[in-house]
């Protein structure tokens, strides 16, 4: 299993318009040294969500870059994805533990709470999501997070730990010196005219983490 590291993509549908555009978009990121990717589509169009997500897992494995589903236990399992991202309110991370089995990769949002994060793990998930830490464009009413929670999830917590929130190659040192294992990301990534230079740009930030 690879060692949970790096740069996350969450894929966006406007951002990402058609399935070509998507698997184009997705190839340039995989290119540039993305280590993990998130399916992210909140259309209520099951066909569609089944397709992407089949050909991103292809496309993914390619790289071997692990591929989570958002939301959806269901779909991560029909895909044959390599695990799933539970929010607060996406269901129970045991009962998703249960359904995908040891070997899946489960995350779960903790928001800025170390408290989340500990009942995340006492339920079965393997690494977990903090933010936001800065203004996000793609979801602008997110909970906000202070810097220091990396630094204190780090000193308590013996699995990975993600950074979410506006992040930008810009101000990603500060996330990966506080502590973050994975900055993950949606449009400073996804919306860069250059999507391999931008995902080399925030690889090479971890070259020493
Ligand atoms: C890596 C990562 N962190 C946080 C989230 C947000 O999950 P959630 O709170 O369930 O919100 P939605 O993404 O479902 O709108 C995430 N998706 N990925
Ligand atoms: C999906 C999501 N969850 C967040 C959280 O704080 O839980 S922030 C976020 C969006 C991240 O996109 P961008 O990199 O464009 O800010
Ligand atoms: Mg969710």
């Amino acid at each position: 299993m690879t060692r949970l590291h790096g740069l996350y993509g969450l894929t966006d549908a406007k951002l990402m318009p058609s399935d070509n555009a998507m698997l184009e978009q997705v190839e340039a990121a995989l290119r540039g040294g993305m280590r993990l990717l998130q399916y992210r589509d909140k259309s209520s169009d099951a066909e569609k969500r089944l397709r992407q997500a089949r050909a991103l897992r292809d496309l993914c494995r390619q790289f071997d870059c692990p591929l989570l589903i958002n939301d959806d236990v269901v779909l991560a399992h029909a895909c044959g994805a390599d695990g799933v991202h539970l929010g607060q309110e996406d269901g129970s991370v045991a009962a998703a533990r249960t359904y995908l089995g040891t070997r899946a990769l489960i995350g779960q949002t903790c928001h800025d709470s170390l408290e989340l994060a500990h009942r995340a793990i006492q339920q079965g998930a393997d690494h977990v999501a903090f933010g936001a830490f800065f203004p996000s464009q793609t979801k602008p009413g997110a909970t906000s997070a202070p810097l220091s929670l990396l630094q204190a999830a780090k000193e308590q917590l013996n699995v990975p730990v993600v950074a979410i929130g506006g992040i930008s190659v810009d101000n990603a040192p500060q996330v990966i010196e506080a502590g973050a294992d994975l900055v993950a990301v949606v449009h400073a990534l996804f919306a860069a005219q250059e999507i391999q230079q931008q995902a080399e740009r925030f690889s090479q930030q971890f070259q020493h983490s």
